[in-house]
């Protein structure tokens, strides 16, 4: 028997404060399948108008509330329905997420920490995974969390996630914050840690290159309600970054995605101002 989906959306549609006069429908009618090939955890990049559900989508795979559950429809993790948090599946967002009181080695420990593992053994791993996402073990271990730049947060965020091996990644702008060469740097990074890693990775973002880039399909939603409008396929990152972005092909892509979504924020601008 094949082995079920990674993850499958069927039918799922999103309304927070459903049966309120507030009631609004974030994201409606979704379907797709990431299908589970060996060896291979799929790269999905998401992106569409601000607003359309793009994180709402992230976090329903997460089980996070008030996202999940979905008002209709199904959100199925490895062929069971979502019923709230767990660890095959991890997440990254935009803000620094660590603890401020808690040094780099101990952020990194902690969901280690959370399941019990002994302290040398956790820390151990997390030297390890300090390392892994290139920050330095002897400097930066003992730093604290207000000593680091943007970069180097996300950084220890990664390895906090990674170290437990989830099955899922579920990244929501993890690099909006950072400047242009670090984000570069950081989409390198990111790259070789998937490879390693084999993990199924959701990745939101506003930036086109960045999904064409990092995505073996990218998602484009529709203005809100986002609904799913295309999956486009497109070239693995078999070279680094600052190279492969400055291709021709690259670049069609890229402007042929930028076409689409042009066309969905002037459709939003206009539906505004009637
Ligand atoms: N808890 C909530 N209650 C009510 N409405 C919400 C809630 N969370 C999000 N929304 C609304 O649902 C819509 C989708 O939000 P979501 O954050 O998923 O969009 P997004 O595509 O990630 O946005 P952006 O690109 O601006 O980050 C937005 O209109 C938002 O205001």
């Amino acid at each position: 028997m094949s082995s079920p989906n990674v993850v499958e959306f069927r039918n799922v549609s999103k309304t927070y404060n459903y049966g309120r006069p507030d009631a609004f429908t974030a994201v409606k009618d979704i379907n797709f399948a990431v299908p589970d090939v060996p060896n291979h955890g799929e790269f999905i990049s998401v992106l569409g108008p601000s607003g359309c559900g793009k994180s709402t989508i992230l976090r329903m795979i997460a089980g996070l509330t008030p996202q999940h559950p979905p008002t209709t429809g199904e959100v199925l993790v490895e062929g069971q329905r979502v019923l709230g948090p767990g660890p095959d599946r991890g997440m990254v967002f935009q803000d620094y997420t660590s603890f401020d009181n808690r040094t780099v080695l101990d952020n990194v420990a902690f969901g280690m920490e959370c399941r019990g593992v002994s302290r040398e053994e956790r820390h151990e791993q997390a030297r390890s995974w300090i390392g892994k996402v290139g920050l330095n073990v002897d400097s930066d271990a003992g730093k604290f969390p207000h000593e680091l730049s943007g970069g180097m947060r996300q950084r220890v965020a990664i390895a906090r996630t990674l170290i437990l091996r989830p099955r899922i990644i579920l990244m929501d702008e993890p690099f909006g914050a950072l400047d242009p060469h670090t984000r570069m740097q950081m989409q390198d990074l990111l790259v070789n840690l998937w490879r390693e890693v084999q993990a199924t990775v959701f990745f939101v973002t506003h930036s086109i290159e960045e999904s064409v880039y990092l995505g073996d399909r990218v998602f484009i939603l529709s203005r809100s309600p986002g609904t799913l409008l295309h999956q486009i396929e497109v070239e693995p990152p078999d070279r680094p970054a600052l190279e492969m972005q400055r291709e021709e092909g690259f670049q069609k892509t890229v402007f042929g995605i930028r076409d689409i979504l042009e066309e969905l924020e002037s459709a939003n601008a206009h539906a505004g101002a009637m």
